[in-house]
Parts: structure tokens; sequence; C-alpha cells
């Protein structure tokens, strides 16, 4: 096969023939968690205690729809359309409940190469309170991790 090189100089140095850029590592900062704020009481209707919010984001405020196609979130199955799409950003999905449950977020991306990736965040609606300094508080409960893309397309 013809001599690789030993050293990219570039990206399109390092293509191969599967049109992937050998040695190049390309690191997705993240954020991704749930927030919540407590109605005060029980919904009588149904007995819903919070309203909460799932979400995925990007860590620093760039266009995530360039390398994110869209992102689904697994709720439990009680819920209606239990697995919600979201197809462009804010990703993020906005219910109402009583408890705390595992939450499947699947994120697809743009590259046809890349296979989607699956982050699981357990639903918090009592721990960590933030004061939001009226006396009330809401919960925020988030994650910081990295998605790695090695020999990107
Ligand atoms: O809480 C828990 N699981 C929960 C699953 C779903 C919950 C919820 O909040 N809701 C269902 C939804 C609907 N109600 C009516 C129509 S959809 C509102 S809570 C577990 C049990 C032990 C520890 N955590």
């Amino acid at each position: 096969s013809p001599a690789t090189p030993t050293s990219a100089s570039s990206a399109t140095d390092a293509a191969s023939a599967d049109g992937r850029c050998k040695g190049i590592v390309v690191v997705r900062p993240v954020v991704y968690g749930n927030s919540a704020i407590p109605f005060g009481k029980k919904r009588d209707e149904d007995g819903h205690t919070h309203e909460w919010t799932i979400y995925f984001r990007p860590y620093n405020n760039e266009d995530a729809s360039k390398w994110i196609r869209k992102v689904q979130f697994k709720l439990h199955d009680s819920y209606a359309n239990s697995t919600r799409v979201c197809e462009k950003p804010p990703y993020e999905v906005t219910e109402t409940g009583w408890g705390e449950f595992e939450i499947t977020i699947r994120v697809f991306f743009t590259d046809p190469n890349e296979k989607p990736v699956s982050i699981y965040h357990y639903l918090r609606l009592f721990q960590p309170q933030v004061p939001l300094g009226n006396g009330k508080f809401k919960v925020v409960c988030e994650a910081y991790d990295e998605i790695i893309f090695q020999d990107p397309s």
C-alpha cells in the first residue's frame, strides 16, 4: 500500500482510503442532566409534584447541529410518546411528574461513519437544590462529559 504519512501535516494529509482522517482526534465537551421545579403542592388531577427538563448540550455555546443530527430522550414507559426526539437545538424535553427514574439520552451524529452514543441520566427532583433568591429553589443535576471522535471522516 502507498506509504502512509508518518505525521499528518493536516487532516487532508491523513485521509485514508475509507475517507477517515487517521491520527486525528476530535473532542466535543458536553453537558447533560436535568433541572426541576416543585409545584409547591401535589396537583389534584394527576398527583404530579414537579415540572422538570432533561437536556443535552455542547459545553460551549457552539452550533451543535453541525455535528449532532438528532437527540432522543427515552422517558419512563408511563409517559405518552415515551421516546421524544429533538431534531434541532435545544435538545431538551420538559415534562411533569412525581418521581425519579432513569432516562436514556441517545445522540445521533451528522457524520454517517459515527455510531450513535447512549448516555444514562437518573432524573433528580429533590437534590441538589439551587436557591432562586425569592425563598424558593430549583434542582439542577447535571454532568460534564466529552464525546471523542477517533479518526473522524
Ligand atoms: O418514581 C419512580 N418512577 C416513576 C415513573 C414515572 C413517574 C412519574 O413521575 N410519572 C409517570 C407520569 C405520568 N402520569 C400520568 C401519565 S404519565 C408521571 S415516577 C421510581 C419508583 C421508585 C423510585 N423512582
